[in-house]
């Protein structure tokens, strides 16, 4: 059976990103958080935008302070006061300092700023106890970017310290990659909506519910297509628009092996490009993945908690991958210490659900508690964390490290 490395490799050389150019869409700041930025963006201002002071004191020449000390202040004539936002007007010459304020800018002829604690003002006159380093306390302009150079790359996520730069360089309308449009639909005679009575051997559709707010929460457009009957016609008319109006498409259910699980047949009538109905698993053995020209394909596993492993395995970093975002679209592994014992039958890459703890600032993983079942949705319930056993392993004993995927 086809490994999840392998699994993973096939489907992430299928993903080819939105194009720099044709997948744009323009925001303001406001609008810009957590979407992917198109293209390197370069400003022309100098951070900072002049020499200005890092602290409340006095500019001054450091020849004339470079004796100071308590015994023997140096004594200086204040020939300004300068505020932030105020263009300095006088020359500082010897034996002259300005009484400046933090952000100010620098007035010319100073070279070094003293902080009010080492000085004392008395009238028009500071004076000075201590002996700066020269250039001390000085932001000088251009030291934290330069007018022209790459201030942020393409493929970045805008989080709020890169909204605060697009800002402080006023560029408030940003190129974007516009969201993946992400279809999904659910498959089965039993299923239906929260809302409809439950009759015997009924079942409510969660896992639509499930993919559609993780799709959202990876930063893609849903497109809820339903609950669609175990009926060839229906499936084959269902999928056939789905590919012809997203970029992915997420069914669950109708993968395995039964007399009424449709989906590959469907997807092979309509010319997909089948690249495996099977994932050496637990859960999520059924996973089918497929291609068509213009859209990824996944039949995901029916019982909900394969449709939610395998989406955050292996559909999360496909649809970041597809956003643009570059680099850091991969699934994210922590090696941590396991505080439960952990089981698998060695046959599979086993997936255990339960939650990464914090004990004295070291994350341990703690199995859910509860059956692992992966039709038991229940106890996945504040779970942030998958512990993942490989082939052929075993036991994981409390106090062993394992490898964990983080979740949420
Ligand atoms: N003979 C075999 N039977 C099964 C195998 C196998 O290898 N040989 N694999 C099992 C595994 S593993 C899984 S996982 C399931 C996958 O089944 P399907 O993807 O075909 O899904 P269904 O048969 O339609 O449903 C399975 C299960 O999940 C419930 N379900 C389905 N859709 C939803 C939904 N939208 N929301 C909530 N729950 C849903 C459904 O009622 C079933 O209980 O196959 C095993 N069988
Ligand atoms: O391995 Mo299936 O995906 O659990 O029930
Ligand atoms: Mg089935």
């Amino acid at each position: 059976m086809l490994s999840v490395k392998d699994a993973e490799t096939i489907i992430f050389n299928h993903v080819q990103p939105l194009n720099q150019e044709h997948d744009l869409e323009i925001v303001d700041l406001l609008t810009a958080f957590h979407r992917i930025l198109a293209t390197p963006v370069i400003s022309s201002l100098d951070f900072p935008h002049w020499d200005n002071s890092a602290m409340d004191g006095f500019a001054v020449r450091y020849e004339d302070v470079q004796n100071s000390n308590a015994e023997n202040p140096t004594i200086l004539e204040i020939v300004e006061e300068i505020p932030a936002g105020y263009q300095p007007q006088n020359t500082i010459k010897k034996g002259q300092a300005a009484r400046i304020f933090t952000g100010a800018i620098i007035p010319k002829g100073a070279d070094t700023i003293v902080m009010q604690e080492k000085t004392k003002l008395q009238e028009n006159q500071v004076f000075i106890f201590a002996t700066p380093q020269p250039q001390e306390f000085i932001r000088h302009q251009g030291d934290f970017y330069q007018a022209g150079k790459e201030l942020l790359p393409a493929g970045i996520p805008l989080n709020a310290a890169e909204i605060a730069i697009l800002a402080a360089a006023q560029l408030s309308t940003i190129s974007v990659f516009r969201r993946p449009r992400v279809a999904i639909f659910s498959s089965g005679d039993e299923l239906v909506t929260p809302e409809q009575t439950l009759k015997p051997g009924q079942i409510v559709d969660s896992n639509q519910y499930a993919l559609a707010a993780l799709v959202k929460e990876s930063g893609a457009e849903v497109l809820m297509l339903g609950i669609v009957k175990d009926n060839p016609t229906a499936l084959t008319e269902t999928i056939n628009y789905a590919i012809n109006n997203s970029d992915i498409v997420l069914s669950s259910g109708g993968v395995s092996v039964g007399d009424y699980d449709y989906i590959a047949n469907i997807l092979a009538y309509l010319g997909a490009e089948i690249h495996f109905r099977a994932v050496q698993m637990r859960p999520g053995k059924p996973l089918t993945f497929a291609t068509f020209p213009n859209s990824l394909y996944f039949g995901l596993p029916g019982n909900p908690v394969s449709a939610l492993v395998t989406f955050w395995r292996f559909v999360e970093p496909t649809i970041k991958k597809f956003s643009g975002i570059n680099p850091g679209w991969e699934a994210k592994f922590l090696k941590v210490k396991s505080h439960s014992e952990l089981k698998s039958n060695g046959k599979m890459e086993t997936y255990i659900w339960g939650k990464l703890n914090l004990n004295d600032g070291i994350y341990e993983f703690q199995q859910t508690s509860g059956n692992l079942n992966s039709g038991n949705l229940i106890n996945l319930s504040q779970t942030n964390a998958l512990a993942i056993l490989p082939v052929g392993k075993t036991l994981i004993s409390p106090g062993e490290e394992t490898l964990v995927l983080r979740i949420g």
